[in-house]
């Protein structure tokens, strides 16, 4: 496919997304019809879809149109390509601009050059004061991609000469000591021996960054009580000599391929259906907006209402209370997101603390995208 037939295909799927088709929906149906599209042609016209799901409404402004046609054009003029060069209307290329389309266009405004709709404009300002515009607009960029190196089996300059030596070139982040920055090679990491053989994991600089946090030792009695695909629950037991964590989730199911990633990494983890007995350590990394990782799944920024909020918040509350009588006396309730609103995180924490007089606070910290990684938010309470 010529880079202008990319373009046209990434139109026609942004219209199905618009019409509300999820954006992995709408690409591997196209994908399925369009067997010439090679991997390149596909990772391309993924790429345009994802950069205008994070610049949804300023590419619409830019291009003059509320349409998948009009989001490309605004795409190409943010880039500060002539558009000319690829609405030729030649082979499978979008149509020539019309007159109209050629004198339309106009820079965003409001919470629209934020690339946020307007009552999530509203919240970031109220909620992040002077980081709002920084952060809304780092939102707006496409995401690192960094690794964990796992401790339990390699240090870091062995990962990154066995990452380097199949060509994956890796720097050291601020953000933790186990976290490394891919700069070259992003895509060959998943079938890398480094990777299949659980030297290194993929996760973001921040949430690597939130289990370092922990008051974590060898020997103690830790609960993943989210534990989704266990991310955490690896980070944690590398932490501690290699575990073991004791691993749940509501839905099972999310924690599948958990055995098989323990077991790679040299780790210990119990899976268990319904946790009972005291822990000294309980992690809830609850659901959340996932607003602090708009930058991977930007779709999230359009899909998700002011009701969706409420609920999360109701479900965020029973879940801390919920997971705070597995704590033993002198334990750890750790609470945490991947979210900037502060109505998931710091009101939560206040709420708690406010209705349960045995804690007491240790920890507090709010990760933004601007520091590198995704948006987090972490927290403790030591039960008195
Ligand atoms: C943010 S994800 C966890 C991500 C994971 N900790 C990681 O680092 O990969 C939140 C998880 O909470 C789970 N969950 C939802 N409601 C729950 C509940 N009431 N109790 C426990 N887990 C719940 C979801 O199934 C989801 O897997």
């Amino acid at each position: 496919m010529t880079p202008a037939a990319r373009l046209q295909a990434a139109a026609e799927i942004i219209d199905r997304i618009e019409g509300g088709i999820p954006a992995e929906k709408a690409l591997t149906n196209w994908a399925r019809n369009s067997r010439y599209a090679g991997s390149k042609d596909r990772r391309a016209v993924r790429d345009h879809v994802f950069d205008c799901l994070r610049m949804w409404r300023s590419t619409a402004a830019l291009g003059g149109a509320e349409t998948g046609r009009g989001r490309v054009l605004g795409l190409l003029r943010s880039a500060d390509i002539d558009p000319d060069t690829m609405f030729t209307g030649q082979g499978h290329a979008p149509g020539p601009l019309s007159d109209d389309e050629q004198a339309g266009g106009r820079d965003a405004d409001g919470y629209a050059a934020w690339d946020l709709p307007d009552w999530l404009g509203q919240r970031f300002s109220d909620g992040l004061g002077e980081k709002a515009e920084s952060t809304a607009m780092s939102l707006r960029h496409r995401a690192e991609v960094y690794l964990r190196v796992n401790t339990l089996k390699a240090d870091l300059a062995t990962a990154q000469a066995e990452l380097s030596a199949e060509g994956i070139l890796t720097e050291a982040h601020a953000l933790s000591p186990t976290a490394l920055r891919v700069t070259e090679g992003a895509r060959q990491v998943a079938r890398s021996q480094a990777y299949l053989t659980g030297l290194v994991e993929l996760q973001d600089a921040a949430s690597q960054s939130v289990v370092d946090m922990l008051p974590l030792q060898a020997g103690m009695r830790v609960l993943d009580y989210c534990a989704g695909g266990g991310g955490k629950t690896l980070a944690m037991a590398a932490r501690m000599d290699g575990g073991p964590v004791t691993a749940h989730d509501a839905n099972v199911g999310r924690m599948s391929d958990l055995p098989a990633r323990a077991e790679r990494a040299a780790a210990k983890v119990d899976i268990v259906d319904s946790p009972t007995g005291q822990f000294d350590l309980v992690l809830c990394d609850v659901p959340c907006s996932g607003s602090g990782a708009w930058r991977r799944s930007p779709e999230g920024k359009w899909r998700f209402g002011p009701e969706d909020l409420e609920a999360l918040i109701g479900l965020q509350s029973e879940i801390i209370n919920n997971a705070k009588s597995l704590v033993s006396p002198g334990g750890f309730l750790a609470y945490a997101t991947c979210s900037v609103l502060p109505a998931e995180n710091t009101h939560q924490s206040a709420r708690f603390l406010q209705a349960n007089s045995g804690w007491e606070q240790q920890v507090e910290r709010q990760f933004l995208p601007e520091d590198g990684g995704d948006g987090f938010y972490v927290t403790f309470f030591k039960r008195k």
